[in-house]
């Protein structure tokens, strides 16, 4: 935990400002493969540039499909995608992202030839046994139970069983790769809850939008017919869970902020902040001109299971280190295989500055007091590093260690948060 500090900067004022998100993480890292899969040539417009989204297009690339960028600039990218065969013999860097290291195995199940995968070594700590052992069962040679492993195809596909409890993303990697398999594929979930339910459904509106045809109306299982991915010209929607450090900027300095371009219609989790910053003290309006949350200054306690929204945890949890009554979080258990132990790493941060979190099984207890300055670390989690920002708006000498992480999916965050403490895009 060397690695440089930032004096998160307060704020003077109430801040007032519209924030332009960058296109969505998990729509693009959709976006790419389905596009790399396709029976031609697409385009993926506005998508994401970030560390996540450059290792899914590094990852598809050494697999054999061709991207051209087109359209640059610092966090977004329009793709030429040219598709072709699946080829093996590649090293797959996975970095620290749960849709590379969870979507691109199976689309490496396609070629005859071994794939190796390997990532950060926190990924190596990140649960991937449950679709390792389904990409077994439906015929890849798979080495390995978590990062480093190999996988070799090809695969027939057909029915699997796997427990999705641990993280959506096995089933939504399987089911991306799917109508390529010769038999497409039928998954059961068998286990507690799914958690990020949302993304489930991201991935199936995804699937169909490229043509594939999905059959999920029975309750924990889902069938991919086996063939063409159709290429289209697909674009991007903005990011809605990187909003939520930027409208809680809004909540607790008693400002405004608007991210234009909020979609009136989505399967992003993030949208579901409306809701939970309205419980929070928020009003929430949306507008054509976009989604504006303003705040009091004030922010309330709230009980929320989170379970389908877990990649917000961070935020809600450091809104709840500044709300005036206690929150309880709940239904993110799993976040604990997530960037890093977040349940963990929440508490033990939000200690540090003198507050008072407490993991319970599920999630958090985390009651009023009275922060101060201190170091946030943010173990190499985008999200820790930009909840340190939040608390650091209106708690002096906070210091947010490695914000460079934040790279991860946002890397404009520094400059888009001065930006919008000034009063607008940067
Ligand atoms: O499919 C996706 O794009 C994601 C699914 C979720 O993972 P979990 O199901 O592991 O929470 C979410 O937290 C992650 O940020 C992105
Ligand atoms: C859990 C997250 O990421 P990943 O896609 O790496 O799982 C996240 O972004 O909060």
């Amino acid at each position: 935990m060397s690695a440089p500090l930032w004096p998160a900067p307060t704020a003077a004022d109430p801040v007032r400002a519209t924030v332009p998100l960058p296109g969505s993480k998990s729509v693009t890292n959709r976006a790419l493969p389905l596009a790399a899969l396709a029976d031609g040539p697409g385009t993926v417009r506005l998508a994401l540039r970030s560390r996540d989204a450059d290792l899914m297009a590094a990852a598809l690339r050494a697999l054999g499909a061709t991207l051209t960028p087109s359209g640059e600039t610092a966090s977004s990218v329009d793709w030429e995608v040219v598709p072709g065969p699946v080829t093996g013999g590649a090293r797959i860097d996975v970095g620290l992202a749960g849709t590379v290291m969870r979507f691109v195995p199976p689309i490496a199940a396609l070629a005859a030839e071994e794939v190796f995968f390997d990532g950060d070594p926190h990924a190596r700590r990140r649960p991937m046994g449950a679709i390792l052992d389904a990409l077994r069962a439906l015929g890849a040679d798979v080495r390995g139970d978590a990062l480093p492993f190999t996988v070799r195809g090809p695969l027939a596909g057909g029915e699997v069983t796997l427990d999705a409890s641990g993280s959506s993303q096995f089933l939504s990697g399987l089911l991306l790769a799917a109508a390529r398999f010769d038999k497409g594929v039928t998954v059961r979930h068998a286990g507690p809850p799914i958690p990020s339910q949302p993304h489930i459904r991201m991935t199936v509106r995804m699937l169909r939008e490229f043509g594939v045809r999905v059959d999920d109306s029975e309750p924990d299982v889902w069938r991919v017919e086996p063939g063409p991915i159709h290429a289209r010209e697909f674009t991007v929607e903005p990011d809605l869970s990187n909003a939520a450090p930027f409208l809680a900027a809004a909540m607790v300095t008693g400002g405004s902020v608007t991210v234009p371009g909020w979609p009136a219609e989505t399967t992003q989790p993030g949208d579901q902040l409306r809701e939970l910053l309205a419980g929070m003290g928020a009003s929430v309006e949306r507008t054509p001109a976009g989604l504006t949350v303003t705040g009091t200054g004030r922010v309330t306690g709230v009980e929320a299971d989170l379970r389908d929204v877990a990649e917000l945890t961070p935020t809600i949890a450091a809104l709840a280190a500044l709300a005036d009554s206690p929150s309880r979080i709940s239904g993110v258990a799993h976040i604990r295989g997530h960037e890093t132990d977040r349940l963990a790493a929440l508490v033990t941060e939000i200690n540090r500055l003198g507050g008072d979190a407490a993991e319970t099984e599920d999630g958090l207890v985390i009651r009023p007091r009275p922060l101060t300055g201190g170091v946030f670390h943010s173990y190499a989690d985008h999200r820790m590093a930009t909840a340190g920002a939040v608390i650091g708006l209106v708690v002096p000498g906070v210091e947010v260690e490695d914000i460079a992480t934040t790279g991860k999916t946002l890397p404009e965050f520094v400059s888009m948060w001065e930006a919008m403490l000034g009063g607008g895009a940067p």
